[in-house]
């Protein structure tokens, strides 16, 4: 991070707070109303002191009584309208932030996804976006109101003696210095706490999410110790910032309260020499309080804006990511085929640079042919089904669509015209219907209702009581495994791509369910050109053609029978794997 970067961050802060500048503005005007009020104050009480009282006038004393309060009052209404007016600003400033971050982060691509763990994101949104909601917001109208406090007292101090204001201004150099020295490493912890916290929420929903494997393995105390050890790192550096504010606020404070001694035992000497009166002395000393505390409500804020921009750094920067792989943009196909190429294609994911995982593999699907991959765990087969759907893009070498490069072609047309079935596919916390309908949002009921038919689901689905209603729990977690396959091929007929790519199970599903499924999918595959990651005889049987991978390469190619005929490793993996299927 580098020193630099401060000022800009706090003047993206500032240019947060501008698109709210109306409320914020209102805001204001009622906050220099309370302000000026509170000014009010020293001014009936030296009236008070003087004039009241030396002249032993009790209808002075009444009227000035009625007179502060009716000055409360004003000040009291103004000081909430100003807290709902900035509050309101700050929630909305938040909310949009929110919006734009989440935003950023959904168009990253999925390399980025394989770095970052999903709850130190969420954090971002949640815990690094409310620090900054109330740096913009409560932070500016305390800064504001502290601000014209000070400013507006120093000049009733000026008036009354500018002596006396000389002498109290004396403390301004060494907190500005403070400021300078301690606002520099409270950002940076702060940065440091947001870090650590991100990690500690991290963990919470890594095992959050996976609570059927910690309670499986009854690992609950290790990953709750796990929590805690984030927590207490979070919780050192979070004290180190703390101790970093206190030792800055207590020093100003004291910086102001020492001033205002200093002024209260230079004004009696004055007083009794007879150049300033009882009035005017608890006049400046109260101005002088509201002053000194204004000021180092300042410094209070100061520190607050510091951590702000802690975490605002880490905002934004999220927030600027450009996406490696674009989501949208480039060519459209008028027509599509759906015939495939693969020419040379090299591959590392790139949170392993080093590790490659295809080499210069070549392959062709004809448009409506069925192509099987098989090979051994960790071949490279869903790494082809993923450059292929553009999950990544290769190295070196080409994916080619129709002839047409897929770097060339608008990813999100590509992604609407390929169908997925995964292997655990994953639904969404609603309801069935809201997640066949994900393979196209306009769906009519009529329309899902057919896919679901389609894919063998229309069966099971009507024997719940709420029917396409029925919530199925986040992950789907509330459905089968063949039941939540078969919404996927649900899915996937409403989608209607002309490219499939299929994950098959490897889980054996019971023999009613399996036939369920395999049918669904013959039926799906129809017409359509298919890569499918085959697990099962049947399927490399019936394909058209099946391509063996080892190691990231393609060593044998053609049909089921012509390669059994072949000595080599698709035999091997016959014999050894699909006996059983
Ligand atoms: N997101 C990722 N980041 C880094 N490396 C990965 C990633 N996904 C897979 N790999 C690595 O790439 C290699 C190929 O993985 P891939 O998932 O393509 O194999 P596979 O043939 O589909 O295996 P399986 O049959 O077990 O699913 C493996 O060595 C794996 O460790």
């Amino acid at each position: 991070m580098s020193q630099a970067s401060s000022p800009v961050t706090v003047r993206r802060l500032l240019g947060l707070a501008r698109a709210e500048g109306r409320s914020l503005s209102a805001g204001i005007f009622f906050l220099l109303l309370s302000s000026g009020m509170a000014l009010v104050f020293p001014q009936a009480l030296r009236f008070i002191i003087d004039e009241a009282l030396g002249a032993r006038n009790q209808a002075f004393i009444d009227r000035a009584a009625l007179g502060l309060i009716a000055v409360f009052a004003v000040q009291a209404g103004a000081d909430a309208l100003r807290y709902s007016f900035f509050t309101n600003a700050g929630e909305r400033i938040v909310t949009r932030l929110r919006h734009d971050l989440f935003a950023s982060l959904v168009a990253q691509e999925v390399a980025f996804f394989d770095e970052h763990k999903t709850g130190e994101l969420t954090s971002r949104l949640t815990a690094d976006t409310q620090v900054l909601q109330h740096a913009v917001s409560n932070n500016i109208a305390t800064a504001l109101r502290c601000g014209a406090q000070a400013a507006g007292g120093l000049a009733l101090l000026l008036y009354t003696s500018p002596l006396l204001t000389l002498l109290m201004l004396a403390i301004v150099p060494p907190v500005v210095v403070a400021t300078v020295l301690f606002g520099r490493r409270i950002r940076q912890t702060s940065r440091r706490v947001q870090a650590a916290l991100a990690e500690a929420n991290g963990v919470a929903d890594e095992v959050l999410s996976g609570i059927r494997t910690v309670r499986a393995f009854a690992a609950e105390r290790h990953e709750v110790e796990r929590y805690r050890h984030c927590l207490e790192r979070a919780f050192a550096v979070a004290r180190e910032r703390s101790r970093l504010s206190t030792a800055y606020v207590a020093s100003t404070s004291f910086a102001g309260l020492a001033a205002a001694a200093v002024v209260l035992w230079y004004g009696s000497r004055l007083m009794l020499r007879g150049e300033l009166s009882m009035g005017g002395l608890t006049s400046f000393l109260v101005y002088s309080t509201l002053v000194s505390m204004a000021l180092s409500g300042l410094t209070d804020l100061w520190a607050d804006l510091m951590r702000a921009s802690g975490c605002a750094e880490r905002v934004f920067e999220m927030l600027d990511r450009q996406p490696s792989m674009p989501s949208s943009g480039g060519e459209r196909l008028r027509e599509l085929q759906g015939q495939v190429r693969f020419q040379a294609v090299r591959f590392a994911y790139p949170a392993r640079p080093d590790v490659p995982v295809l080499h210069d593999v070549d392959l062709a699907l004809q448009p409506g042919e069925v192509v099987a991959i098989v090979g051994p765990s960790g071949a490279g087969k869903s790494t082809i089904a993923g450059l292929l759907t553009r999950m990544y893009d290769p190295e070196s070498g080409r994916v080619l669509l129709d002839g047409k490069e897929l770097r060339s072609l608008d990813p999100e047309w590509l992604r609407q015209r390929i169908g997925t079935v995964a292997q655990e596919p994953l639904l969404f916390a609603s309801s069935i219907a809201d997640n066949i309908r994900y393979g196209r949002m306009d769906a009519s009921d009529a329309e899902l209702e057919a896919a679901a038919r389609a894919a063998n689901a229309h069966e099971f689905i009507s024997r719940f009581p709420e029917g396409y209603r029925t919530l199925v729990g986040e992950r789907g977690v509330q459905l089968s495994g063949g039941q939540k396959q078969r919404i996927a091929i649900a899915r996937a007929v409403l989608k209607d791509p002309r490219l499939l790519v299929l994950d098959e199970a490897t889980s054996a599903l019971d023999a009613e369910s399996e036939h369920l499924v395999q049918e669904a999918l013959e039926r799906l595959m129809k017409g359509r050109t298919t890569l499918i990651i085959a697990h099962r005889l049947s399927t490399v049987i019936g394909a058209d053609r099946v391509v063996v991978l080892e190691g990231g390469r393609v060593v044998q190619s053609g049909d089921h029978s012509t390669l059994m005929g072949q000595e080599g490793l698709y035999r091997r993996l016959v014999e050894r794997q699909f006996v059983a299927a």
